[in-house]
């Protein structure tokens, strides 16, 4: 096989969610181990989010990006002790990029009601829109993505061995972060203009939904020494695994580097991705023996010391 035919696999999740005969269940665990061993990616259909939900979200997402960037600077997530609401174009730069990614962001979390923790919990940033137009097709798309992190998170528990009682534990009060995204149209050639440059993910599981028909997304195999593009198909769901998650499996599923290229011509890609990373003060449920008792919580810190500052009463609680 000529590795230009190398494709993710592609997991069908019903057999899980919902399971009609013995053995179904096992099928997909096992499915799911052998592709985040491999490649740390798959994609996946069955996984019970409506088509109606996936729609509405790209609506919302759409007519927010819509506004006038002076309006969606008043809502930027700098400004916010949560880090939730807007990310201009231009923003992230990583070590070594030629330029800063292209790509505006948005980010949601959890809806708490006071600021707690640094902001690791706390309310959101909601655009003045109405709800109809953005909140409510927003926040039941987060939900829905949000339990789909968990039973992903269930499934990789189950592939290693362990119960899904450890479930309890972990998603007791989840960090579930929500980016909604659109890349501007590739401005020609420009080298080192990436929608968004290479780089792992830093935590848990990753549910990701690219608007169908806009390919860009592509993934690093190691053993090919290849980018695997990743087609955006309708109502197909990309999953991946962070660095959390290849560092508390002890390597067995891959966290695997990845990057955007909007492949679509003179058009916006459209993308939302959330990110189950798991309780603030929880620790490794995929070793539960491990020695080290690293929290959710340390590892955000690490990642994130260098662009945000935390309270010492948090860096102390969690550990860091
Ligand atoms: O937009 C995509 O397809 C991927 C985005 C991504 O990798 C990220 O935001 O971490
Ligand atoms: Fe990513």
């Amino acid at each position: 096989m000529s590795t230009d035919e190398v494709t993710l696999p592609l997991v069908d999740l019903s057999g899980y969610i919902n399971p009609q005969k013995p053995g179904d269940k096992e099928r997909v665990i096992a499915e799911v181990r052998d592709a985040c061993a491999q490649y740390g990616f798959f994609q996946t259909t069955g996984h019970g989010i409506p088509m109606s939900q996936q729609k509405g979200l790209l609506k919302s997402i759409e007519t927010l990006f819509g506004m006038p960037l002076e309006e969606k600077r008043k809502l930027s997530f700098l400004n916010n002790p949560c880090r939730r609401g807007f990310e201009e174009s231009g923003a992230s730069l990583r070590d070594g990029d030629a330029l800063p990614d292209s790509k505006e962001a948005f980010y949601i979390g959890r809806e708490d009601p006071v600021v707690e923790h640094s902001g690791f919990y706390g309310p959101n940033v909601w655009p003045p829109l109405p709800n109809e137009e953005f909140h409510d097709p927003v926040w039941e798309y987060y939900e829905a993505t949000h339990k789909l992190g968990e039973i992903i998170w269930e499934i990789l528990l189950l592939g290693l061995g362990h119960p899904i009682s450890l479930m309890e534990e972990f998603a007791k009060r989840p960090m579930v972060v929500m980016k909604m995204i659109r890349y501007p149209p590739q401005a020609g050639d420009l080298p080192g203009q990436f929608g968004v440059g290479p780089h792992k993910d830093f935590g848990g599981v990753t549910v990701l939904l690219q608007e169908a028909g806009k390919h860009g997304l592509q993934v690093w195999h190691e053993g090919l020494e290849k980018w695997l593009p990743v087609k955006a198909m309708e109502d197909v769901y990309v999953i991946n695994c962070g660095d959390m998650i290849g560092k508390w499996s002890g390597g067995r599923y891959k966290s695997a580097k990845h990057q955007v290229i909007n492949a679509a011509d003179n058009e916006p890609r459209l993308s939302c991705a959330t990110f189950f990373h798991g309780d603030l003060f929880a620790t490794n449920p995929l070793d539960p023996a491990d020695p080290e008792r690293e929290t959710v919580g340390a590892l955000l810190v690490k990642r994130f010391r260098n662009q945000f500052s935390f309270d010492k009463e948090l860096i102390a609680a969690v550990g860091a």
